[in-house]
C-alpha cells in the first residue's frame, strides 16, 4: 500500500486535505484521527507535523508527503527525499525582518543575532550569502516579538499578507530568501524509495490533473480561416488546439485551453484578431 503523509495541523493541513479529496482520495473527517486507510484507493494516509513530514519521507518510512518548500528546506534533509512538484497553495516568502528603518541589506548583519523559527534554512543561507559571525536564535513561534524583547536584532519568518509584520512596526529588508508554496515530496535514492511506484504515478498524475482544472479554462471561439493563425499563436493550447469545421467553409471552432488568470485578456486579443462567439467554461476534472 502507497503511505502518504499529510499535514496534521497549521496553514496547509486543510488545503492539503482538499486537493486530496478533488483528486478523488478519502480524507479523515475528525481531526484527532493519525491514520486512514483509503482501502479502495490503495493508500494509508498519516496525518504528521508538517515539519516532521520530510524526515519520514527522507527515511523511506513514507513513499509520498505534502510539505512546504521551506518546511523541506529547514529539514535538511538531502539526500532520501526530492520535490516532485509545487500544488500551488501555502505560498509564503521566507523573508528578513527588523523594526522600521534598522537594516537595509542583509550584509547589515554580520555579527548580529537573527531570531527563527527555520534555522536550519536560516543557518544554511548565511553561510551561502558569506555573511560572517550571524547568530541563529532559535524559537517554537511569534518571532515578532524577539526583537522588542532584545533576544535578537533582526528575525526572519514567512510573510504572507505582510499583516503581523505590519502590527508589530516591523518592515521586510534585503532579499527574499525563499518563495515557498505546498509541495509534494518523494522518497528517492539508495536508503528510501517509493514501496508503491504505479501507486505514486497514479497519485502524481492525479495531482497534476487537479492542477490543470484549478488553473485552466477551456477557450472555444469561431474565427475566419483566413485568422486562423493569428489567433493559434494566442491561444496555443497544452499541446495543439483543436480545431473543427463549420458549416461555412470560411470558419472554423477552435477549443484550447488556457490559463484562468489571463481569460479577459486572451478574449480581447482573440476578439480584436476577428474570433467571435468566444465561450469559456470551467474543467470539472482533467488527466493531462
Ligand atoms: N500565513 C502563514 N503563516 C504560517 N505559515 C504559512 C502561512 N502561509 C503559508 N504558510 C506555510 O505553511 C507552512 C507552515 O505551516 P505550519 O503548520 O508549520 O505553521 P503554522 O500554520 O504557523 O502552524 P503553527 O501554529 O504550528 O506554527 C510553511 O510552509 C509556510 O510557508
Ligand atoms: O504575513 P501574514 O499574513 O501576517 O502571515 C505570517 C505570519 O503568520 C504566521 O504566524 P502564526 O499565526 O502561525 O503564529 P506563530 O508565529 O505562532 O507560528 C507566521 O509565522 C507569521 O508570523
Ligand atoms: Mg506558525
Amino acid at each position: 500500500m502507497l503511505r502518504v503523509a499529510v499535514p496534521n495541523k497549521g496553514a496547509l493541513s486543510e488545503a492539503a486535505m482538499e486537493i486530496l479529496r478533488e483528486a478523488g482520495y478519502l480524507q479523515r473527517r475528525d481531526r484527532k484521527e493519525l491514520v486512514l486507510v483509503d482501502e479502495e484507493n490503495g493508500v494509508e494516509f498519516f496525518y504528521l507535523r508538517p515539519k516532521d513530514v520530510a524526515i519520514y519521507v527522507g527515511q523511506g518510512i513514507i513513499d509520498l508527503g505534502i510539505t512546504g518548500r521551506d518546511l523541506f528546506s529547514d529539514a535538511q534533509v538531502t539526500t532520501g527525499a526530492e520535490e516532485v512538484m509545487g500544488l500551488g497553495f501555502g505560498r509564503a516568502t521566507f523573508r528578513l525582518a527588523a523594526p522600521k528603518g534598522r537594516f537595509s541589506s542583509e550584509q547589515d548583519l554580520a555579527g548580529k543575532r537573527i531570531a527563527t523559527t527555520y534555522d536550519g534554512l536560516l543557518a544554511g543561507w548565511f553561510a551561502d550569502q558569506q555573511i560572517p559571525d550571524v547568530e541563529v536564535v532559535h524559537l517554537d513561534g511569534a518571532v515578532e516579538s524577539a526583537v522588542r524583547l532584545g533576544v535578537a536584532d533582526a528575525i526572519a519568518d514567512v510573510v504572507e499578507t505582510g499583516n503581523t509584520l505590519k502590527a508589530a512596526g516591523m518592515e521586510t529588508f534585503g532579499r527574499p530568501i525563499l518563495e515557498s508554496e505546498a509541495i509534494l515530496i518523494s522518497a528517492t535514492g539508495e536508503r528510501s524509495s517509493v514501496g508503491d511506484q504505479n501507486g505514486a504515478d497514479r497519485m502524481i498524475r492525479r495531482l497534476q490533473g487537479v492542477l490543470t482544472a484549478r488553473h485552466y479554462v477551456m477557450m472555444e471561439y469561431d474565427v475566419r480561416r483566413s485568422d486562423l493563425e493569428a489567433v493559434m499563436a494566442v491561444t496555443p493550447g497544452l499541446e495543439s488546439p483543436t480545431i473543427s469545421s463549420l458549416a461555412d467553409e470560411n470558419w472554423v471552432a477552435v477549443r484550447s485551453m488556457v490559463p484562468a488568470k489571463k481569460t479577459n485578456q486572451l478574449m480581447d486579443e482573440l476578439y480584436e484578431l476577428g474570433a467571435r462567439a468566444i465561450l469559456v467554461t470551467s474543467i470539472k476534472a482533467s488527466r493531462v
